[in-house]
């Protein structure tokens, strides 16, 4: 479902991300772990067409970024670390616009959207202007714009961040349900609890490079080259003391 060959950034004389290959299937929650900086968000840049390559490919439901934009773009729903708004627009109004463009039917978009609302506890902001929410609404926002057209691949750029303990349970849930339905789900995180909850298979980068990559037990039990566990290597990693 999504297929990432040699996926390679630079800014610069910084190489951002370097050679990343990786394939997800359909229906896998799988999570970027890393630590500040480790080239999670330049990933997912790439890999829902925001930035192009300096070389490598990613496919989403075979279509490929690069060369068929619109094909894959219309199966991706994507939530950026930072989410852009028209923040004049009411959160209702915004729903409608993001239904607009993706041709969505009137009727079946106005199901969706207020079945949404009510999951995200969003109904009691439907009529206010997106300048005038909060940084956890406007977060639940986000996801639930994204979700509206139901895509077949839903990448989340740190999902968590800004949201209550109660919202964050709301949109972990409704993540799970979606990926044991058949949703192929991508999402980056520096948290580790965070990934174990949710993902079935972790990638952990760093600097650039998956270092690591499988299920949580999987990852506990290998051992780095230089012998360490990988789960103290990446709390290592974290608080600064890897290099
Ligand atoms: N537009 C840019 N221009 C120059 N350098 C950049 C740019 N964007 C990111 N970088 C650098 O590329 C590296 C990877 O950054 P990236 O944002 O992909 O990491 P990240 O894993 O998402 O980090 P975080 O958890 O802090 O969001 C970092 O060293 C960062 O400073």
């Amino acid at each position: 479902m999504i297929e990432i060959d040699d996926l390679t950034m630079d800014y610069g004389s910084l190489r951002a991300l370097d050679g990343l290959t990786l394939n997800i299937p359909q229906g896998e929650f799988f999570a970027f772990l890393g630590p500040n900086g480790a080239g999670k968000t330049t990933a997912i840049k790439l890999l829902t067409g925001l930035m192009r390559p300096v070389r490598g490919s990613v496919k989403l439901c075979g279509y490929d970024v690069q060369k068929e934009p619109l094909k894959a773009k219309a199966v991706l729903g994507y939530v950026p670390d930072v989410a852009v708004f028209y923040e004049k627009l009411t959160a209702l109004e915004f729903m409608r616009f993001i239904a607009d463009i993706f041709e969505m039917d009137e009727a079946q978009a106005e199901e969706r959207g207020a079945d949404l609302f009510k999951k995200f506890h969003l109904d009691h902001y439907a009529h206010q202007r997106i300048e005038n929410l909060s940084h956890g609404t406007r977060q639940r926002l986000a996801i639930t714009s994204a979700l509206l057209h139901e895509p077949k691949v839903f990448v989340i750029d740190e999902p968590m961040v800004g949201l209550d303990p109660i919202h964050a349970r709301v949109v972990k849930q409704e993540l799970k349900e979606r990926s044991r339905a058949g949703m192929t789900i991508l999402m980056s995180t520096h948290l580790l609890n965070i990934a174990e909850e949710l993902a079935d298979r972790i990638g952990i980068l760093h600097k650039g490079k998956l270092i690591a990559l499988g299920t949580m037990q999987e990852l506990q039990s290998m051992r780095a080259s230089n012998g360490k566990r990988l789960e103290e290597l990446f709390l290592e990693m974290v608080s600064g003391d890897s290099d």
